[in-house]
């Protein structure tokens, strides 16, 4: 579960001395439905929504606060690495996120507070690559892989962390309409709790909850049909 109590994001002033210009109005939200799409034009906010629920971007103002499991408490978001071993985050580009030579050593670094011997870790990195389809490409160098196959790592990777909660911002943008409904089925079949904030609106129509983000605010918040109808009626 995520809660927005009050959080709003806004830049400090330059040295003109304005109004500090806010990206995020103030926010309330409670988010439990396990797959939200985040919706909007570009430059509206989408990103900033997302990016506050892994402290990628803390809240100038309010709480950001997640419950990544039944049972488990809910936490204030203020410390951007804490939450990040909870809160997975999956960025646009993948290769952003690819940081290790190989397909296996990437997948890996994930695991290192887990398993702490490099066997026991490889091991592991590989039964997460074989969950993805991508274990015959253990050992090649992720700058060889496609589009698809780098966002399939980035996924595998993140996941294999154990995150109870998923943050993806505009996952399939880069992809082709066949990959793109690859990585969208993928995301939309976890166990984990996902936020996806996306142009994609086939990926949004089978989220159980859309909300609309225009000019820092979330206009609309509801069913993705309705809220998708929204949109394009003001586009
Ligand atoms: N660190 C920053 N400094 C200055 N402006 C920022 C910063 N971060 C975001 N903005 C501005 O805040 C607004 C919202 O940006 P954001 O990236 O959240 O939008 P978005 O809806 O994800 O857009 P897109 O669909 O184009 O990715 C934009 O006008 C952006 O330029």
């Amino acid at each position: 579960m995520i809660e927005f109590d009050g959080a709003e994001v806004a830049l400090e002033p330059d040295r003109t001395g304005d109004e500090p210009v806010r990206i995020l109005h103030p926010l309330d939200l409670v988010l439990a439905e396990r797959r939200i799409a985040v919706i909007g034009p570009n430059g509206s906010g989408k990103s900033t929504l997302a990016r506050l629920i892994n402290g990628l971007v803390l809240p100038t103002a309010g709480a950001v606060r997640v419950r990544d499991a039944a049972g488990s408490p809910l936490d204030t978001i203020d410390d951007g690495a804490k939450v990040r071993r909870r809160v997975g985050f999956v960025f646009t580009q993948p290769a952003a996120q690819l940081v290790m030579p190989t397909v296996l050593e990437d997948v890996a670094l994930s695991l290192r507070r887990e398993h702490r011997r490099r066997a026991e870790r490889d091991a592991a990195a590989l039964a997460a690559l074989e969950r993805f389809g991508l274990a015959a490409l253990a050992d090649r160098s992720v700058h060889t892989l496609s589009g698809g196959q780098q966002q399939l790592l980035a996924i595998a990777s993140v996941l294999a962390a154990g995150p109870g909660i998923l943050v993806a911002d505009e996952p399939t943008t880069l992809l082709d309409l066949r990959n793109a409904r690859r990585i969208g089925e993928l995301l939309l079949g976890l166990d984990q709790q996902l936020v996806v904030a996306t142009h994609d609106l086939e990926l949004a129509a089978q989220c159980d909850r859309a909300l609309l983000v225009e000019g820092g605010r979330v206009v609309a918040d509801g069913g993705p049909a309705d809220v998708i109808a929204h949109y394009r009626a003001t586009v």
